[in-house]
């Protein structure tokens, strides 16, 4: 004791006795030995520390805190003392901490590492023995440390908050926020690692991919084995099975009857003619081949679309006959969730003639045409798309509606009363949405925007769309202030943003701003 740790050392890394209290306590002789014969058993050692905790605890004279208990355990072998000095602390040490005290386990080789140099062990004593005294404030450190678990900590850090109520500086409030704000931490780090670990997953989107390939749902119109759809699919019945249970987990399919497989509600929308199917949209790989780019447009600002498939989007699609039908029947099919509520607002025209910029296939005017019996279109986009429009062909609207294959970044546009782009300038960074306004503003006096306006702040879903734009087509999603400036530099003025609850895309209305033809503000 008086040589180790009643005395400086030149490892401790800092001055005085390894101890600080320790020189003082041998003086006044208020170090008290116990002895425990260890072959007694595990429960004498306990009923002595109990017996000590309570003994210190209940000391209130002015000496208390000078007073250490050694605990010396013997009469079995070195190692198993230890293991028990060890288990001893471990288990009571936190009722220490919340009776204002402390018990350290000191034996030969213990690596515990000094608080002002690691390669200092302060509790490596000769012999195994466990050591109770009443907390001082420096003791935060060792509730502090690195090594116990967050929750843990936080039990001790606020036994000790209680214990020195009102006595602590400024400096060691402090110290003591940052360790309770460190444990906090660490008590969330494991469920906000799972939380983001499920965030990157992209498991359960390629199961619904290899549904979606496989045509599984398809073949689940009754129910079916794993063996018998692995004919049907071309996948083995094994595999099959696993990817079943995986689905199951997601609420597509159900085990049963018997050996069988049967489709959930949602699972139904991978079949190929339930309406709304999203068999295709899933079985494109193309989105998540994109997202593979993603750095690219980090990096650069620019889409990473053509350096993940060799050309833009539109250039890409337009080329391939099968893409380009693909795409605007899933744009077709989407236009009823995402336009119809919007067109019980007050803003579309009863009479007139429309022109839909960028119109796709005429989703759009099929419904809006529809509502209004003495509304007349045209229909713009690039010329493959609109040769694959079926409005001509309308029993109902086809002599109220006109086709125009244009490219509306270059060509000027047909005039009408109103012009109308539907998810367009989101595919668009400013300076192409401000050419595309230009045109728009040439072809009519009044305009209406059909797209997103994002919130200054939050909006998942409409921030990470933000994203897949800048990736698709260097596009973006806008604010209000931000439609209100690109409206600004093409000419017109945001004259309202019409909302439908639980829309997700919203109306702006515009008026021309400035006389004479369109382009950059003068
Ligand atoms: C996201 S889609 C929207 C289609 C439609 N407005 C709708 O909401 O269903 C964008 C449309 O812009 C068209 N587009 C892209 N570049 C174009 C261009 N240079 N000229 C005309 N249309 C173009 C595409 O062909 C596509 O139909």
């Amino acid at each position: 004791m008086e040589s180790f740790v009643a005395a400086p050392h030149p490892d401790l890394g800092r001055p005085g006795d390894v101890c600080p209290f320790m020189r003082n306590a041998l003086r006044n002789g208020r170090v008290e030995l116990r002895q425990w014969d260890a072959t007694a058993g595990r429960v004498e050692l306990d009923r002595i520390l109990v017996s000590v905790r309570e003994e210190l605890a209940g000391d209130e004279s002015a000496e208390a805190a000078r007073r250490s208990v050694v605990v010396v355990p013997y009469g079995i072998p070195d190692d198993e003392l230890i293991g028990l000095v060890q288990s001893v602390q471990r288990e009571l040490k936190s009722s220490f901490v919340e009776s204002g005290l402390m018990l350290g386990e000191f034996f030969p080789g213990n690596a515990a590492a000094g608080l002002h140099n690691s390669e200092f062990h302060p509790l490596a004593s000769p012999v195994p023995l466990l050591g109770a005294r009443h907390m001082a404030p420096t003791d935060l450190a060792f509730l502090a440390a690195s090594d116990i678990p967050g929750d843990e900590a936080l039990r001790l850090l606020g036994h000790y908050r209680r214990i020195f109520a009102g006595t602590l500086g400024d400096a060691a409030e402090r110290k003591l926020a940052e360790a309770e704000e460190r444990a906090r931490a660490a008590v969330l780090a494991p469920s906000e690692a799972r939380r983001l670990r499920s965030l990157a997953d992209p498991a359960p989107g390629r199961v619904l991919h290899a549904l979606a390939v496989l045509g599984v749902a398809d073949h689940l119109a009754t129910p079916r084995s794993a063996v018998q759809l692995s004919e049907l699919v071309g996948a083995p019945a094994p595999v099959l099975d696993r990817i079943l249970r995986a689905a199951a987990t997601l609420d597509v399919v159900a085990p049963g009857p018997g050996d069988e497989w049967r489709l959930l509600p949602a699972g139904t929308l991978l079949a190929t003619d339930t309406p709304g199917s999203l068999r295709a949209e899933f079985a494109d790989n193309d989105m998540f081949a994109l997202w593979t780019g993603f750095m690219h447009s980090v990096r650069t600002g620019e889409p990473c679309y053509p350096e993940v498939f060799g050309a833009p989007v539109f250039e890409r699609i337009t080329d391939a006959p099968e893409k380009l039908a693909a795409f605007h029947r899933q744009m077709h099919s989407r236009a009823h969730e995402m336009y119809e509520p919007l067109l019980e607002l007050p803003v579309w025209p009863g009479t007139g003639l429309i022109v839909d910029v960028g119109g796709g296939t005429g989703a759009l005017l099929e419904l809006l045409l529809g509502l209004r019996p003495e509304l007349h279109a045209v229909l713009v986009d690039l010329p493959e798309v609109v040769a694959l429009s079926a409005l001509p062909e309308h029993p109902l609207l086809s002599d109220r509606v006109r086709l125009r294959g244009a490219d509306m970044l270059t060509d000027e546009l047909p005039r009408g009363d109103v012009a109308v782009l539907a998810a367009v300038l989101h595919n668009w960074p400013d300076e192409r949405a401000v050419d595309i306004l230009a045109a728009c503003r040439d072809a009519a006096p009044r305009l209406l925007i059909v797209d997103r306006v994002l919130a200054e702040t939050g909006d998942r879903s409409g921030r990470l769309n933000d994203l897949l734009m800048l990736s698709a087509c260097g596009g973006r999603e806008r604010t209000r202030s931000g439609w209100s400036e690109l409206l600004g530099a093409a000419g017109f003025r945001l004259e309202g943003v019409h909302e439908m609850p639980g829309a997700e895309l919203s109306v702006l209305e515009c008026g021309v701003a400035w006389p004479g033809r369109a382009g950059r503000r003068p």
